[in-house]
């Protein structure tokens, strides 16, 4: 029998002594499994299908099975198995003809007054692993020993919300009833790749928030998939507010495992006559669900990540949070700043993608931000005049939108946060910050690049992220006039969204996107050519149950929306044989440029240890040369050359203003060889000269001359000669410039070197502060620390 994602009923009832027991149906012979589960959720007539099959099924497997020891001994009450870390519970040797009947523990067992109880075990993906008999995944008999995995429900943490819910769903109320869920394909289980490398899966299975391994068959259905179109939908809960916690409000949902949440519904106590107090649940699949503890970087990168990959390869990528007011659609797209959201993380990740690329091609981001509010489409970067929606050959497009270029993270966080100001939220009873309108930032990345043969290869990727604003209830939002207008108008255009889901589920040749502007908008992510994922997020609330319902049972038809086949938006620009040459040309200069710097920067560094090793002899005798200081002081920022606008060159001018910067830059390299030279020359020189005054002193000394000191020592050191030399221009000899040039002077500290050169600094309230290390006497040396990056930026306008 197959293993289903879904859960599965392993149990009968048996009145044994007036105490009810569970009957496990398949049983071990070496390990048997004796674990009780609540999780009552199936109904009766279901239950007793499954198991009547599963019965069946496995009475005859066990004709064919050989080496069956089993012993009489065998059915004493078998051991609790253990689980494995994953909560796993092994079965091994499964014989269908030896059914146990286990006590439930007593923790685990419902109250006495229940006559009826269910038990789940819900299996994962794989749940079989076949050891004797491979064909059990094929839904064949097997004809010998088989080994079946089953993944519990987590154990749930006694002190969460949940495990409150649970306690009183397990003591409280019956359930009742539980709507069947259909069963979903097996890919739902995971998530889907979009075609991209094994990196990704590598670092989406890392993140997924319950830090499960990813077994071998999740790969191949990742990879299989990967070509599949379908809209991947991830479900994330969001905590329940303080103010929540305080009202006494229940939590109505539970995260059950990666995949699967499971939504409870509270009868009220006392008049809910109709129910009788019954509960009523049902189990929901999709691609991820996030627990309401997972953090913003795991649903990013479970859900967006690869999109982004997607989009830089010139393909269209779409994701948009939907569910009720206050379910948490802002907070999973924009977040705060602390942690941010989605639309943030997506165009970080876009930016540190583009710079990891930006060698092998040049990247154009254009971004624009709008909303609809009202019906109506606003710009929210340059607020104005309704837009107009017209279709052209790229799609729907709003005309007039503005688009903005933009060449790092910051500028679009800056347009973000200024479109943010301008988008239109109002406090309602629900949420305090609701929005009102539906906003959707679009970011196209335009790659441009050239084959071997030199065409231009041109993708345009499209990624648009959508915050659309909460379905609501009349009564939910307030009730001024404004406000039910604009609830009107959202839950209209949420209509028609539905109203699309539903057509393009059916397989309809007419999907009514007019109906409403943004699915006018929307029209490209859902049934167009393109990677659409969907975000469905949910309030833990009891009170939102119909809300929740409705999110989650959208959510699970979206499942089922095909998008069209992706592919990639390419053109390739061939271009002539002069183009070509004129391409190759570029090229070189380029490589020729890139190998520029790379000598200049070793020249720099030869010239920096030369200097110092010329500044250690000569502090006292000769001045910095001018070259040198130029080169140490820090240019004033009002001089400072402005950085080349690459961004706004077009082509043949920054081909020119590379050779030019070349040109600019071997002259930099020239001069910069022949102060070197001259560097080099004079230090021989004053080396020799210093030797030769040392002969001569020596020699002075051996005919008896006195030297003009009397107090000194008659021995003519090196050191007695550099006493007198400040400032005198006399030399010392070669072997002095490793000496320290004032040897008196109390060893140079960090802040000596670095602030030598810094503006004076004063005392503050008598405190000494840096500024004390310039009553040193200087030697007017540039601060060493500080040189190369002063070098750098004055050699910076000369960069590309
Ligand atoms: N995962 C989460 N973790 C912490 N706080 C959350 C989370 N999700 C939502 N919240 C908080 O819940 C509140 C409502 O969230 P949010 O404004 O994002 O809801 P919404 O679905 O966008 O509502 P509306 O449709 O009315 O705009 C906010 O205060 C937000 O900070």
């Amino acid at each position: 029998m197959p293993v289903s994602t879904r859960s599965r009923i392993f149990n009968r009832e048996e009145e044994n002594g007036g105490s009810t027991t569970t009957i496990i149906t398949e049983q071990t012979e070496n390990s048997k499994m004796a674990h009780t589960l609540r999780n009552p959720h199936h109904g009766l007539k279901e239950k007793l299908k499954s198991l009547t099959l599963l019965y069946e099924q496995q009475k005859s497997a066990s004709i064919g099975t050989k080496n069956i020891n089993f012993k009489p001994q065998d059915q004493k009450l078998p051991p609790v198995p253990a689980l494995d870390r994953n909560g796993s519970m092994k079965i091994e040797d499964i014989d269908s003809r030896k059914h146990k009947f286990l006590p439930i523990p007593p923790q685990n067992r419902p109250d006495s007054a229940k006559k009826e109880e269910t038990e789940t075990i819900t299996a994962q993906i794989p749940p079989v692993t076949t050891e004797r008999s491979p064909v059990m995944k094929e839904n064949s008999i097997p004809n010998a020993t088989v080994t079946k995995t089953y993944v519990l429900p987590q154990p749930l943490n006694p002190t969460s919300d949940d495990a409150k819910e649970n306690k009183v769903a397990a003591n409280g109320d019956r359930i009742v009833g539980f709507t069947c869920p259909r069963k979903a394909p097996v890919s739902s289980t995971v998530a889907r790749k979009l075609s991209l490398g094994s990196q990704m899966e590598t670092r989406r299975d890392r993140k997924l928030s319950l830090g499960q391994e990813m077994d071998p068959l999740f790969q191949k259905q990742s990879s299989s998939s990967s070509r599949n179109s379908r809209i991947l939908v991830f479900v994330r809960l969001r905590p329940m507010m303080k103010k929540e916690r305080e009202a006494g409000c229940r939590s109505c949902i539970r995260v059950v495992n990666r995949s699967d949440v499971y939504l409870t519904e509270f009868a009220s106590d006392s008049n809910d006559y109709l129910r009788l107090n019954r509960l009523r649940g049902r189990h929901f699949s999709f691609d991820a669900a996030f627990h309401e503890t997972a953090s913003q970087l795991d649903v990013y990168s479970t859900t967006t990540a690869d999109l982004v990959e997607a989009v830089l390869q010139g393909r269209n990528g779409s994701v948009f949070c939907y569910g009720a007011t206050g379910a948490g659609k802002t907070y999973t797209m924009l977040g705060t700043v602390e942690s941010p959201g989605v639309m943030v993380l997506a165009i970080k990740d876009l930016f540190s993608k583009i710079r990891q690329r930006s060698y092998d091609g040049n990247h154009v981001v254009q971004l624009s931000y709008l909303e609809v509010y009202n019906e109506t489409v606003r710009d929210l970067l340059s607020p104005g005049r309704p837009l107009v929606l017209r279709e052209d050959k790229q799609g729907i497009v709003a005309a007039g939108l503005s688009q903005y270029k933009a060449y790092s993270t910051d500028e679009v966080m800056a347009l973000l946060l200024q479109g943010n100001k301008n988008r239109t939220t109002e406090p309602t009873r629900a949420n305090e910050t609701s929005s009102r309108s539906h906003a959707i930032l679009q970011v196209t990345i335009e790659y441009r690049t050239r084959d071997a043969a030199m065409n231009i290869i041109n993708r345009v990727g499209k990624l648009s992220l959508i915050d659309l604003a909460g379905s609501e209830r009349a009564l939910a939002t307030d009730q001024r006039t404004l406000r039910s207008v604009e609830g009107a108008n959202i839950n209209r255009s949420l209509l028609a969204l539905s109203s699309c889901i539903n057509a393009l589920v059916e397989g309809k040749k007419h999907i009514p996107y007019r109906n409403s502007k943004l699915t006018q908008l929307l029209k490209d992510s859902l049934g167009g050519a393109c990677n659409t994922v969907m975000i469905a997020n949910i309030s833990p609330n009891n009170h939102t149950f119909g809300e929740t319902q409705n999110t989650l049972h959208w959510a699970d038809r979206a499942k089922e929306i095909r998008n069209k086949a992706y592919e990639t938006n390419e053109e390739l620009v061939q271009v002539s044989e002069s183009d070509a040459d004129q391409a190759k040309l570029l090229l070189e200069v380029q490589k020729q440029n890139r190998d520029l710097r790379v000598q200049l920067a070793r020249q720099q560094q030869k010239l920096l240890s030369l200097q110092a090793q010329s500044l250690a002899a000569n502090a006292n005798a000769s001045p910095t040369p001018p070259f040198v200081r130029s080169i140490l002081t820090p240019p004033s920022t009002n001089k400072q050359r402005p950085r080349t606008p690459l961004r706004t060159t077009p082509e043949p001018a920054k081909k020119k203003g590379s050779e030019e910067t070349i040109r600019e830059l071997q002259l930099v390299v020239r001069t910069l060889e022949g102060e070197m030279e001259r560097v080099k020359k004079d230090h021989a020189l004053q080396l020799k000269k210093k030797d030769d005054k040392i002969r001569e002193l020596t020699a002075k000394l051996s005919k008896g001359v006195r030297p003009r000191d009397e107090g000194l020592k008659n021995i003519v050191t090196r050191s007695s000669l550099r006493s007198k030399e400040p400032n005198t221009g006399e030399v010392k000899t070669s072997s002095h410039r490793f000496l320290s040039p004032a040897p008196a002077a109390k060893k140079r500290s960090f802040w000596d070197i670095t602030t030598a050169n810094s503006p004076s600094l004063t005392t503050v309230n008598g405190r000494k502060t840096r500024s004390h290390v310039n009553a040193e006497p200087t030697t007017g040396l540039p601060s060493m620390l500080l040189q190369p990056g002063f070098a750098r930026q004055r050699l910076s306008p000369y960069r590309q």
